[in-house]
């Protein structure tokens, strides 16, 4: 059975136990599990340890968390939880646009239930918006040979349920296009040689894993037709943060010609941040570029150091990319071109 969009979320609630359930996004494509907490501390770990990932996903996650934390009182609430989810990572607004829209229900003195529910239609929201992105986006992906390159993964892992980048993907190939896809790896947490290609795979579409490094050399040999990122925080001037990787991605598309798109439901925007220069960058530790997960032979995971020596200079998670060097912005309200 295809395990993936719309038979699986990336975040739920978990119904018989009462808890929030999260695909465990750091053990795949080795394994497919699904963890379930009623402790809203396990629900915040997640979302720092990066098993669950992605910025409407970290986002719809935060509100489930919030609405198990709510069992704990208002002021508790209030004076530890969402200061808590907040902390858990810096870049992708949804944590916060989540939190806000969570604390402003909270001062109705809602039930439990009723946070709940409400957390579901967040999630139930940023699903919605995917979906509408990704009609709109394969009309800017059917282009050339539909050669199209991603970076990072923005497929429904990252964004609950159908995707943002990858759902323009996905609308193509379910129209007949038969897109092919250049997914690069993602160093160093490798979120589109794990995921990315293994939900194209389950969705049975053409892709290859190739080195972050390769995608310029594809576009300078004119086999990459367009570019389709996610983002993590759009700035007020239509500057992007996304995954580091994105702006030297944009700098290879402006010198070839190459169109490149970013998808992102309006979650994603952050009025309030006037300019790219303005979006907090996250820096992770330097240890998860000399160490990966992996899985060895008998098929047991292990994690493995890549290199014996060796000071890790910074580990940024995130780049800006100028509004200028992107071809359009495609979200849930429309298109935004520069
Ligand atoms: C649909 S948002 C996906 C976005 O989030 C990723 O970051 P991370 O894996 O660190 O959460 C990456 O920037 C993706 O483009």
């Amino acid at each position: 059975m295809r395990v993936g969009r719309s038979s699986y979320r990336a975040v739920s609630w978990h119904l018989e136990s009462g808890g929030v359930q999260w695909v465990e996004q750091r053990l795949l494509p080795h394994r497919f599990e699904q963890v379930v907490s009623r402790n809203p501390e396990d629900v915040a770990v997640a979302i720092e340890s990066m098993q669950v990932r992605g910025a409407p996903t970290i986002g719809a996650t935060a509100a489930y968390g919030l609405a198990l934390a709510w069992k704990e009182g208002k002021e508790r609430f209030n004076e530890f939880w969402l200061p808590r989810f907040r902390a858990t990572r810096p870049t992708a607004v949804n944590l916060f646009h989540a939190c806000d829209v969570m604390q402003l229900y909270s001062e109705q003195n809602p039930t439990i239930t009723q946070m709940i529910e409400r957390a579901g239609a967040y999630a139930d929201a940023e699903v919605m918006a995917n979906r509408k992105i990704g009609a709109c986006l394969a009309e800017f992906l059917a282009v050339g040979e539909r050669r199209i390159l991603t970076h990072c993964n923005a497929g429904w892992l990252a964004a609950v349920d159908w995707g943002t980048a990858t759902s323009g993907i996905y609308h193509l190939a379910h129209a007949g296009e038969n897109p092919f896809v250049w997914v690069d790896e993602t160093r160093p947490r490798l979120q589109g040689a794990r995921l990315t290609a293994w939900e194209l795979n389950q969705e049975g579409i053409d892709c290859r894993i190739q080195a972050d490094g390769a995608a310029a050399w594809m576009m300078a040999q004119g086999r990459v037709d367009a570019i389709v990122v996610g983002a993590d925080r759009i700035a007020a001037n239509g500057d992007v943060a996304n995954k580091i990787g994105t702006y030297a991605l944009s700098l290879a598309a402006k010198e070839h010609g190459v169109p490149m798109y970013v998808a992102a439901p309006s979650s994603t925007f952050d009025p309030a941040c006037l300019k790219g220069s303005n979006i907090p960058i996250e820096e992770r530790e330097g240890s998860e570029l000399l160490e990966m997960d992996g899985m060895d032979r008998a098929g047991s995971i292990q994690q493995i150091r890549i290199a014996a020596t060796g000071v890790v200079a910074n580990n940024p998670a995130f780049d800006v990319t100028p509004f200028g060097n992107i071809t359009a912005v495609v979200s849930e309200l429309g298109v935004w071109q520069p």
